[in-house]
């Protein structure tokens, strides 16, 4: 593909870093000069957030938030009597997407069509084009509205018109798809060798590892040995149980044939590996095409790896020098699955109107003007960017800016189609080993707690509808961040954080509501993402530092009822509307933050502006709070081993 094409990340150089010793725990007194060895396990554990930051860091300013490219159109293809591109021609412009054919449009009622490509030969071609779209509004406080101080352009709906221009075609969307919706096999670091025990066994590398982790989760270890009346529960995990009692029980006898009551792990792996066999077999023989459904997780880490993008034409649009432009907004999301939007500027001179797409404090600049004195080498230009990147058309100093619009939604990928098995091993990814190293340390929270990862990218979470469909849209390295909390399977929630960075005032129960998940393929992060009634929230304007916060936290927690009989006296005093605000602040308090809210300048600009009016969507920012049990329990319960995945033969 000769595609000139450029893709943009976060800048390396940004920091984004460093919230400072006690911005992280607001509640530790770093002057308590009697606490010497509690501060050591506070500074290791400290540098343990460090280490896992930066992975996170790095991680989001790799991501690619925006890309754009470039197709030169041939001039003067050669044509046959009918007008139409000869056959040689027609080859050239298909086979070499570098280059590409004019753009011809079409619009008008029947009987009164209109026709026009780009690029034209004569100027006033175009004047048509102008005139038959109509001023272009957008969406502020709820309304479409016409203001020319914050866009001054045209517009045309895109029933109103046809373009022989697809984008499918011209190799954008193939481009797209990989920069924007990276596959997370290609981030997997090198996966550790296979066991002998697996190889003799012909298992697959996520076949073992399945076996590894049921075998931690459902059975007690000792050394070399599992309890043999674990295997039980163990071989259901698997969803390997034999159908009788009797088979249950000749398992056992023959694996723990001196009945000690401990069977040897290798021996156990060998079984589980023969079962998985011949029901793999028997179900290929007999299996009529779905009639089994693959596990939810499974199934779910095979939407991930294959996911794919629907481009829906939107709009054409007009911007006219001098003053076309259309000041920095966030377009509107159109549906619960929609990830970004495609800009597609068609070959037509003009000066100025450079499209400037930002995020996370990044600015990068697609300028696409095309001068008169460049006509020689007209081309088609463009740039897609995630929904949540803020961006802006600068001024249109003269000429005629046209562009289609397309909005992009995730859409099942080619092997999701293909049904090709995911070859996705979130174990694996850098973060989760990353999260996992931490977790192994009995320096980091001893006691447990809470950890908070604000997401690097904005959502519709807030949405009555979209709401739900937030875990499947997760992108770039919240995506890795989601995986990688589900494959260490501790109790995790998707929360909303509103205000002065305030988490739900329910999250912490819902953290504590239920232990792990105890089936192996359900998903240990619950959603409390809901539609939000942001009347009652604290004022995003109030601009509250962290000092201030940690300061209504402290003199929260002065009267602080740890209990629940406490706090339903308190709710005599106060309103229900302070003991909720308090929980929440309290909530704030007992959470390990572990970077810093990422977009909250974005929620502003979408309240006051989208490309098109709607009520009630609005960006707001979600974090991923985790349970983290204590040291003891990371360490003697089963299922939260440190390192659940390494425990090979
Ligand atoms: O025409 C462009 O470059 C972008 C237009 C835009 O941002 C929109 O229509 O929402
Ligand atoms: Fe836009």
């Amino acid at each position: 593909m000769q595609h000139n094409v450029s893709f943009h990340s976060q800048a390396t150089n940004q920091s984004g870093e460093s919230s400072g010793y006690s911005r992280l725990y607001p509640n530790v007194d770093t002057q308590d000069q009697h606490a010497m060895p509690q501060k050591r396990v506070y500074h290791a554990e400290q540098a343990l957030i460090e280490r896992f930051k930066e992975t996170l860091n790095t991680e989001t300013l790799q991501a690619t938030f925006t890309c754009g490219g470039s197709l030169p159109i041939l001039l003067g293809p050669n044509r046959d009597e009918a007008g139409s591109l000869t056959p040689r021609t027609y080859e050239r412009v298909q086979e070499q997407r570098a280059l590409t054919k004019g753009v011809t449009l079409r619009w008008g009622m029947n009987g009164d069509g209109r026709v026009l490509t780009l690029p034209v030969t004569v100027k006033t071609e175009l004047k048509e084009l102008v005139n038959a779209c109509k001023p272009a509004t957008f969406g502020r406080g709820g309304e479409d509205i016409y203001d020319q101080s914050y866009r001054r352009a045209v517009a045309m709906s895109a029933e109103d018109f046809m373009t022989d221009f697809c984008p499918y075609e011209a190799g954008i969307i193939d481009i797209v798809t990989q920069l924007l919706l990276p596959s997370i096999t290609g981030e997997l670091e090198p996966a550790p060798p296979m066991s002998e025990v697996a190889r003799k066994n012909d298992l697959t590398r996520a076949q073992e590892i399945e076996i590894h982790y049921c075998m931690i989760k459902f059975t007690r270890q000792n050394g070399d040995y599992i309890y043999s009346a674990d295997i039980q529960q163990c071989l259901a995990g698997l969803q390997i149980l034999p159908a009788t009692t009797e088979e249950m029980l000749s398992i056992m006898g023959r694996l723990d044939m001196t009945g000690t009551g401990l069977t040897i792990k290798a021996d156990f792996v060998q079984l589980a590996a023969q079962r998985i066999r011949a029901k793999n077999a028997a179900r290929s023989e007999t299996a009529e095409v779905g009639e089994e459904k693959p596990s939810s997780a499974n199934e779910r880490q095979r939407k991930m790896m294959s996911r794919g993008i629907r481009a829906e034409l939107y709009k054409l649009n007009i911007y006219t020098g001098p003053s076309g432009m259309f000041k920095a907004h966030v377009d509107t999301p159109r549906s619960e699955s929609q990830i970004g939007s495609l800009v597609v500027c068609l070959p037509a001179n003009f000066e100025g109107g450079a499209l400037a797409v930002r995020h996370h404090g990044q600015e990068i600049v697609h300028d696409w003007a095309q001068r008169a004195s460049g006509s020689q080498n007209p081309a088609i230009k463009w740039a897609a960017f995630y929904s949540d990147c803020e961006h802006e058309v600068l001024e249109v100093t003269s000429g005629h800016r046209i562009t289609l619009t397309y909005n992009l939604f995730l859409a099942p990928g080619t092997s999701l189609l293909a049904g090709q098995p995911t070859s996705l091993e979130p174990q694996c990814l850098p973060l989760a080993q990353s999260l996992r190293r931490m977790l192994a340390s009995e320096e980091f929270l001893p006691k447990g707690g809470y950890i908070g990862i604000h997401l690097a990218h904005s959502y519709p979470h807030t949405h009555p509808k979209l709401h739900a469909f937030v875990p499947s849209m997760l992108k770039g390295v919240d995506m890795a961040l989601y995986e990688s909390i589900v494959a260490l399977g501790y109790k995790a929630v998707l929360d909303q954080i509103t205000g002065p960075n305030l988490p739900s005032a329910e999250v912490l129960q819902l953290l504590e509501s239920k232990g792990r998940s105890s089936v192996r393929h359900e998903s240990p992060i619950v959603s409390n993402l809901q539609e939000m009634t942001f009347g009652d929230e604290p004022d995003e304007d109030d601009e509250n530092t962290d000092d201030q916060v940690d300061d209504i936290c402290e003199f929260y927690s002065q009267y602080e009822p740890d209990s629940d009989e406490s706090e339903s006296a308190d709710a005599g005093i106060c309103n229900e509307k302070v003991v909720g605000l308090r929980r929440r602040y309290r909530a704030r308090a007992k959470i390990t933050w572990l970077n810093e809210v990422k977009n909250k300048e974005l929620c502003r600009a979408y309240v006051a502006y989208g490309n098109e009016a709607t009520g009630a969507t609005k960006y707001s920012s979600a974090a991923l709070l985790v349970r983290i049990p204590n040291w003891v329990e990371r360490s003697s319960t089963a299922g939260s081993q440190a390192d659940p995945v390494v425990v090979w033969d």
